[in-house]
């Protein structure tokens, strides 16, 4: 199997308490060093909740937020940050919220012709006849290209927003909550269509949610982010049926299922604190996760606590 996306050692951290002079106070580690490897092909899907790096982490695969560590591969190649046009053939972003991802002065048929000019170079006839193509698979009505995003209901717009992905001719599409704004019942229509353009165009996912139950449908491998760290990552049939690092069933605990009581066996519980994982995933790196900032949430920040109380880590 070929390699579609390598990490090696991909980080971020922000600078936080910026003062007039010298160095900021402290840093917020978004992404600590990460090692992914997203096979050609394959859905990655990556889970973690609100704040614990997810975004940042997919900014810098498609060269939007710049990395301050370790190195990115795409297609077996380093892609050069100072050529974007670089990275957009190659991998493509899908916003959660479709209609402010869209620009609201252009008309759609506009929208899709900026990758298709930009990254193909392509002349008037080439790029109609590619639009058409493009939109007949994302099932929308060739009247639709002359109309402004504000025209159109989430799930079309949604659509509308594969489809400028699907024009940049890229192989690899990074879908970040690409359902979440949805209604349930457009949410399976949109997965549906992803899973039909991944097979007729031979494409390879990375899918962010912190819907679990979205996600194991959809993924063949799952990583699992915490505080910025892949903590877990394994089969999507065996990752939250048998986890093996605490949060991961914490996660899995908190998820609501149809049918399962809430309160129910195991539901809510946190992690026994006094018995961190082996090879605990945090080792060594306690010190820099307590300059995390004020935006985690109480229970992730409960956690950590506990997390470092246990490992005994020096502060
Ligand atoms: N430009 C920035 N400057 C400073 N801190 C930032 C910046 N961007 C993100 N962060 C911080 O980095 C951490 C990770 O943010 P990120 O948006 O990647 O998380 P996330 O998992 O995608 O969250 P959500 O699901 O809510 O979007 C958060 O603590 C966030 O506040």
């Amino acid at each position: 199997m070929t390699l579609a996306l390598k990490t090696e050692g991909l980080a971020c951290a922000f600078p936080v308490g910026k003062r007039l002079i010298g160095p900021p106070r402290a840093l917020l580690h978004a992404v600590h060093s990460t090692d992914l490897r997203v096979h050609t092909g394959e859905t990655l899907g990556i889970v973690g909740e609100s704040g614990c790096g997810k975004s940042t982490l997919a900014r810098m695969l498609v060269g939007l937020q710049p990395p301050t560590g370790g190195r990115i591969e795409i297609e077996g190649a380093a892609l050069d940050r100072a050529d974007p046009a670089a990275f957009g053939r190659r991998i493509q972003y899908v916003f959660q919220d479709p209609v402010s991802s869209l620009n609201p002065r252009k008309t759609i048929r506009q929208i899709l012709e900026v990758p298709l000019r930009h990254l193909h170079g392509m002349g008037r006839a080439a790029r109609a006849a590619r639009i058409d193509e493009i939109f007949a698979a994302v099932n929308l009505r060739p009247e639709f290209l002359d109309r402004y995003p504000h025209e159109f209901s989430g799930g079309q717009a949604q659509r509308i927003g594969i489809a400028r992905a699907l024009a940049a001719a890229a192989r690899i599409l990074i879908l970040d909550e690409p359902v979440s704004a949805l209604d349930v019942s457009v949410q399976a229509q949109v997965l549906n269509l992803l899973a039909d353009l991944k097979a007729e165009f031979g494409l390879t996912y990375i899918f962010i949610s912190h819907d679990l139950a979205v996600v194991e449908a959809v993924s063949d491998r799952i990583a699992v982010l915490y505080f910025g760290a892949v903590v877990e990552e394994g089969p999507a049939t065996r990752v939250f049926a048998t986890p093996r690092h605490p949060y991961t069933r914490l996660l899995a605990d908190s998820a609501p299922q149809v049918g399962r009581p809430l309160g129910g066996e195991g539901a809510g519980e946190l992690p026994d604190p006094l018995d961190p994982p082996p090879g605990c995933a945090f080792a060594g790196r306690c010190a820099r996760a307590t300059e995390r900032c004020t935006t985690q949430t109480p229970r992730l920040r409960a956690l950590e606590e506990d997390h470092l109380a246990a490992c005994h880590h020096p502060l």
